[in-house]
Parts: C-alpha cells; structure tokens; sequence
C-alpha cells in the first residue's frame, strides 16, 4: 500500500494509472479513520468492484462545529494502516489539513436545501464541509465508484444531490449499515461509550426495529409510527434525542401525509452523555399490496 499525503501526488499517482490502464477502474472509500468493521465493508466492496481501492484518511476540520469534538475525534493511524494494508488497498491518501485546504483557499460546495435537514440542521454548516471535502477528493483521485455507508443516511442523501447538481462522473454507491452483535451501528464515536452508555446505546436502533415491526404488521398511520418510534426511543433515561424524523430518503423532507409512503427514511440522533450518535433505516411497503 502507497501512502500519500500531498494532493498533487495523490493527483499524479492516479492519473498514470488511468492512462496505463484505460480499462480499469478507481474505487474511493472517504473516511475520517478509526476505522472499524464498517469501514472496511465499504473498502471490501471497492476492492471487489473495481482494480484499484484508495481509501482516504481525514478528519475534516470543515465539518465540524466550534464546539464539536475535532480535537478529540480519535485518531488511530498506525492501526488503520495495518487494517488497510491486509485488506488489499492499493492507495492510503492521508493529507494534513493544511495539504487539503491551502492557504487561502475559501470555496465551498453547499447543498442548502437537503444539506440543512437532519444533521444539517442539528450541525449548521456540517454538510457544506463534507460537500466540499468530498468534492475536492472526487477531484484529486476522480474515481469511477466512491463507497459510503447507509449509516450516514442524511449524507449519502447530499452527497447524490452534488453528483448530481455538479455533473461529477461517478457512480456513489451506498452500502448497507454493519452492526455489533447488539444491533448498535459501529461508529468510531462509539469509542467515546463507556459501558452504561453501551448498552443505552443500543436504544436507537431498538426504536427502528420498533418501528420496521410495527409496519410489518401493517401499520400505516403515520401518527402512530412515529408514536412507536418516540416511546421506544423515551425508554432509555441516559439518551437525549436530537431528531427523530420520518423523511423522503432523497430530499429528507418530512413525511407529510397521514399514510406511509412507499419509501421513508427513518433516521434518528441522540447525545448519550456527550457523544452524539445516528442511526437510521428504511420502510419500503409494495403500493401493489395496499
Ligand atoms: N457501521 C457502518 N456500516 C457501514 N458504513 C459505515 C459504518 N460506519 C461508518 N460508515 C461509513 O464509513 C464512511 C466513513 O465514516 P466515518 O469515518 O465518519 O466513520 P463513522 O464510524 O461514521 O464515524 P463517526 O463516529 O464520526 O460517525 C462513511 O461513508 C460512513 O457512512
Ligand atoms: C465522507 C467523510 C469522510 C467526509 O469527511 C465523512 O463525512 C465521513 O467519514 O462520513
Ligand atoms: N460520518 C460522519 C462524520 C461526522 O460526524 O463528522
């Protein structure tokens, strides 16, 4: 595995591939390291998918809050190397943030509809700065697949809508949520859980398979599934929800009308102590069977 730091080399390196190899293909998995069993789901689905995987290491200062945990967000590198490194990947793009952000650099790519639902909402300006992080990676590595994780739902959602409003020519491509055997999405903040918080964490996804249940015993009142969803969610005393919504998984509008659509996202937030968590799912019901 090569190891890059410099964008213009990342840049460079990429490029002489793409003109020796026509034919082949680039797969980009972007992540902020610590990385876990969901991480490399995505980079064994790159690898599996096309010839050559970079992955990338960056916690992004850009998207991140005045007082949000940048300089706590744990950093693991010389573990993240060794997990790469037995999983195949042909590139680890690791650049300071004064590499990515040159000085004076000032342009920003905002998504200001979609990028202000959610977490959007709940962390002002969050999504400008994975836009235009993204962005600029698409740019330096111009990949022909880059992988996210469902997880990071409300993410996945803007960064279509940029592929799209930006013509960039690439297919994202999303891959299912991995779980601890408890059912708790792995997260790197997990890292921050002490085991009371642990086990309260797992409240999140408990309320989204009361609600996945729920529907699949045919209900289809909204009120009613988002009642599920709140009482679920209000049984665990340690757990501050910051949003529990049912949206359009495209827009992340809220779901308007009474009865449930053929697809809605569920996605939920909460601060167990001071770590903040996601979690998220989607109700999909056959129109044909109503
Ligand atoms: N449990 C998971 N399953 C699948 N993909 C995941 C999972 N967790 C994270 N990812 C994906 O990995 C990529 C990098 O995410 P990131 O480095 O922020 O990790 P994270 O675990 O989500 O960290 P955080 O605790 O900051 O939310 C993103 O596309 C994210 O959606
Ligand atoms: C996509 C990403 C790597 C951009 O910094 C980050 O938001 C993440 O890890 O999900
Ligand atoms: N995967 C989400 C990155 C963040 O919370 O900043």
């Amino acid at each position: 595995m090569q190891i890059v730091s410099s964008p213009l080399e990342m840049r460079a390196a990429c490029k002489a591939y793409q003109r020796a190899k026509e034919q082949e293909t680039i797969g980009l998995v972007p992540t902020m390291g610590a990385l876990h069993e969901g991480h490399l789901s995505l980079v064994r689905a790159s690898r599996q998918r096309c010839d050559r995987t970079v992955v990338s290491i960056f916690v992004n200062p850009l998207q991140f809050g005045p007082t949000e945990d940048l300089a706590r967000y744990p950093r693991t590198f010389e573990q993240d190397c060794r997990m790469l490194e037995e999983e195949g990947v042909d590139f680890l793009f690791a650049p300071s943030p004064e590499e990515m952000y040159s000085p004076g650099s000032e342009t920003i790519v905002d998504v200001p509809v979609t990028g202000g639902r959610l977490d959007g909402a709940s962390r002002p300006g969050h999504f400008r700065g994975v836009a235009t992080v993204v962005a600029k990676l698409f740019n330096i590595v111009q990949p022909d697949c880059a992988f996210f994780g469902e997880k990071d739902a409300a993410q996945v959602a803007v960064l279509r809508k940029m592929v799209r409003d930006l013509n960039f020519d690439l297919n994202l491509i999303v891959c299912p949520t991995v779980r601890e055997a408890s059912e708790l999405a792995m997260s790197s903040r997990n890292r921050y859980l002490n085991e009371q918080e642990r086990v309260e964490a797992k409240t999140l996804s408990r309320s989204l398979r009361a609600v996945a249940d729920v529907v699949r015993q045919g209900e289809r009142r909204l009120p009613v599934i988002r009642e599920t969803l709140r009482e679920t969610l209000a049984h665990s005393s340690l757990l501050k929800v910051d949003y529990a919504d049912l949206v359009d998984p495209e827009t992340l509008a809220a779901v308007e009308e009474d009865k449930l659509p053929a697809e809605t996202l569920v996605a939920v937030a909460g601060w167990i102590g001071t770590t903040r968590l996601i979690d998220n799912c989607t109700l999909r019901i056959d129109g044909a069977n109503e």
